[in-house]
């Protein structure tokens, strides 16, 4: 798996990531919101790069000119529901995608240290030779990416595929690289070090759907 860590080079993006994790900043949901969104711009934009493209003819009200653009197909598949911002962000970038939706959430079984992941809604266009594009702001273990990809499968073989997160913890990495496609690019804007025992990124954010949308009730 071919890694992109993008806050190694210092940028605006490093602000809107120490907003999302300041506890007197989350206060303000919809900054909250607003910064995932701006990142998912970033990390679109870097993706952008790694597409393919064609040369079009472009007619202005003067003249005619040669533009280079995007020609691939791209589907931006989110993890409800924390993924909705991001999901936003990147839209507003790759305007013409198609797109796809799963939920994918933690259903704690027995006690709050143990966990499985339950998959029950998913949307999904035809994947064949398109460029997918999965977007969770959180990779904590990576089994909700991982359920999700195995999920996607039988909607055809993407030509390539590109995990877009925000927060990523080495563990949540290490078990992408052992689970999904070797080819596979992540674009990550900032990696932690440890998940605590209730698989929460440390240091992180704290619950990232929670902060988007309002605390959940466990059922
Ligand atoms: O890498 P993992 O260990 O699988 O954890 C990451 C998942 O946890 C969060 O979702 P959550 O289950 O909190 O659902 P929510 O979006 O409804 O808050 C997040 O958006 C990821 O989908
Ligand atoms: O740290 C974490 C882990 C999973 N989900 C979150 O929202 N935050
Ligand atoms: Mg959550």
């Amino acid at each position: 798996m071919q890694i992109h860590n993008l806050s190694k080079e210092n940028s605006v993006l490093n602000q809107f990531i120490a907003e999302i994790r300041d506890v007197s900043v989350q206060t303000d949901s919809m900054r909250f919101r607003r910064n995932i969104e701006r990142i998912g711009e970033v990390l679109g934009y870097e993706i952008s790069k790694t597409l393919d493209f064609e040369t079009k003819t472009i007619t202005t009200p003067l003249a005619t000119i040669e533009a280079t653009v995007p020609k691939n197909d791209v589907v931006l598949c989110s993890i409800l529901r924390a993924g909705v911002p991001l999901h936003n962000g990147l839209l507003n970038y790759f305007d013409q995608s198609e797109n796809a939706f799963i939920s994918a959430y933690r259903h704690h079984k027995d006690n709050p240290e143990s966990f499985e992941i339950v998959v029950e809604y998913l949307a999904c266009p035809d994947l064949t030779g398109k460029t997918l594009i999965l977007a969770d702001p959180m990779l904590a273990t990576g089994q909700s990416l991982v359920a999700t990809f195995k999920a996607l499968e039988p909607f055809g073989t993407p030509k390539s595929i590109h995990i877009a997160a925000v927060i990523g913890a080495e563990a949540g990495v290490d078990f992408l690289e052992n689970n999904l496609p070797k080819d596979t690019t992540l674009w990550i804007a900032a990696l932690d070090k440890t998940l605590n025992s209730k698989g929460y990124i440390v240091p992180g954010l704290g619950d990232a759907g929670d902060l988007a949308f309002g605390e959940k009730l466990q059922h």
